[in-house]
Formats: C-alpha cells, structure tokens, sequence
C-alpha cells in the first residue's frame, strides 16, 4: 500500500519543556482506517496537530502526501492544509456564521457555486441531523450539536486525509455510530482516516482499521507496524 504519512524519529517539545513526543516513526497507508489511543495526556492531540501541519517537529522527518512537511515553505502551508479535513476537539466553528455557512465553508473556499453547494450542503446537514438547525449560529448550539458541525464541515469536501480528535466525545452512542459511520463511508470513497478516541466501542465497529497506540509519547510499537484491533482479521 502506498504512503501517505511517514513519520521517521520525530520528537516534540513545547518550549523548553520536556519531550511529549519522543521517537516516533510509523507510516500510514493511503486509503486506510487508523484509530490512535492512548491515555489522557500521552501525546495524540499533539501527534495529530503535526499530522495536519499545525505544528512542526522539534526533530525528525515527517513527509506528508510524498513531501517533506518539515522544511517546507511557509507559503505553502495553507494549500496543504487544504487536502486535509481536521474535527478539532474544541470544534472551532466560525462563531459568525450560521451552521449552513460553516459547513459550506470548505466548498466556497475550493471555489464551488452557491447553486452547487446547496444539495451537498443540505444532504449533509441532515446526515447528522442538523436540518433544522442551519441558520443556528455555534454559541446558540449544544457541545453535541457543535461537534457534528465541526465533522460535516471536515468532511463535505472529501479531503485526502481525515484527522479528528475524540470526534464524538459530546454524542449519544447512536449519534457516535452515525457519525463513524460517515468516517467509514468517506473511507471508503478514498480518503485516509486517523481517529484519536478513547471509545473501545467505537473501534470495534470498524474492523478493518488499524491501532496507533501512545505510551507516554512514544508509539507502543516502536516498529510502527501498526495492528489490526484484537479480534479483528489480521
Ligand atoms: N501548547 C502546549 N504547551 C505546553 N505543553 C503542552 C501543550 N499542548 C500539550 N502539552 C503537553 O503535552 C502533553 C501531551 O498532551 P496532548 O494534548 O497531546 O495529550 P492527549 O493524549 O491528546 O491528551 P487528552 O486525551 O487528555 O486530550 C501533555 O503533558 C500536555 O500537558
């Protein structure tokens, strides 16, 4: 399977802290399922903020989509950014613009006519069950709302790689089900998906998916062979 992420001995420190990411080499396969886990505070939502260029390395190679995403110009940043959707754990919805807007954000920003974008926009807004809320604006949304926004907003525009972190911490477990169901069906269209949850569940439900797992910053499986969950076919 060709790569789309290779992380070679990458290391993180914030300031002048202490690691929080320490040798950590793996690569992701294009078109696959990666669920990442690991305990409060191991290091996933730092993993995934390199994953998705928010962030650069205190040392190592990361290339991303055949790059080097180290060294790479500032300009070019937002273009890359651009391939891949992130489901932010504290959501970042745009605080002016109604549910519809957010959504639609990503398929204004590739250029799609307002005539277009409605019948995905809308389709999309009832796959998570927001119909009735699409000219609600975030601070007037629940925790639960907010969230299935963020996530229809990271994947409307079926990017090439798919970062979410704890993407359903605030839903009930049918809406949990519902909305790995989306990850699963524009996984299937293509798109890499990387996951960080603590839900067990959750990664039953998808048994083709591979586990990254973070011990205190390091990968459980320094080989970065990464496994199919227990139970599931290998
Ligand atoms: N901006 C920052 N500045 C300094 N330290 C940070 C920063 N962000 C995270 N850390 C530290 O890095 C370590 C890893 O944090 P991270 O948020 O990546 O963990 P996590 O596995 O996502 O945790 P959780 O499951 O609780 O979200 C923690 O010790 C945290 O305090």
């Amino acid at each position: 399977m060709a790569s789309i992420v290779q992380f070679e001995n990458v290391g993180l420190r914030y300031g002048t802290g202490a690691e929080v990411l320490s040798d950590v080499s793996f690569s992701l396969g294009k078109g696959a399922f990666y669920f990442l886990t690991g305990a409060s505070g191991a290091g996933k939502t730092s993993l995934l903020k390199l994953l998705y260029l928010a962030q650069r390395p205190s040392r190592g190679l990361i290339r991303l989509f055949g790059e080097d995403a180290v060294t790479m110009a500032r300009g070019r940043l937002p273009g890359f950014r651009r391939r891949i959707g992130v489901v932010f754990q504290d959501f970042r919805l745009v605080q002016h613009l109604s549910t519809y807007d957010n959504v639609a954000l990503p398929l204004r920003i590739a250029g799609m006519s307002e005539k277009e974008l409605d019948t995905p926009v809308r389709e999309m807004l009832a796959w998570v069950g927001l119909a009735e809320r699409a000219d609600a604006r975030p601070p007037t949304l629940s925790g639960g709302e907010q969230q299935r926004v963020a996530i229809a907003r990271a994947v409307i525009g079926r990017p090439e790689m798919l970062v979410a972190d704890e993407p359903t911490g605030n839903v009930d477990p049918d809406m949990a089900e519902r909305l790995l169901h989306l990850f699963d069906a524009l996984n299937r269209l293509g798109t890499t998906v990387v996951v960080a949850t603590h839900d067990l569940h959750l990664i039953s439900r998808i048994p083709n998916a591979r586990m990254m797992r973070l011990d205190r910053g390091r990968l459980s499986d320094p080989t970065g062979e990464l496994r199919f969950p227990p139970g599931a076919p290998a």
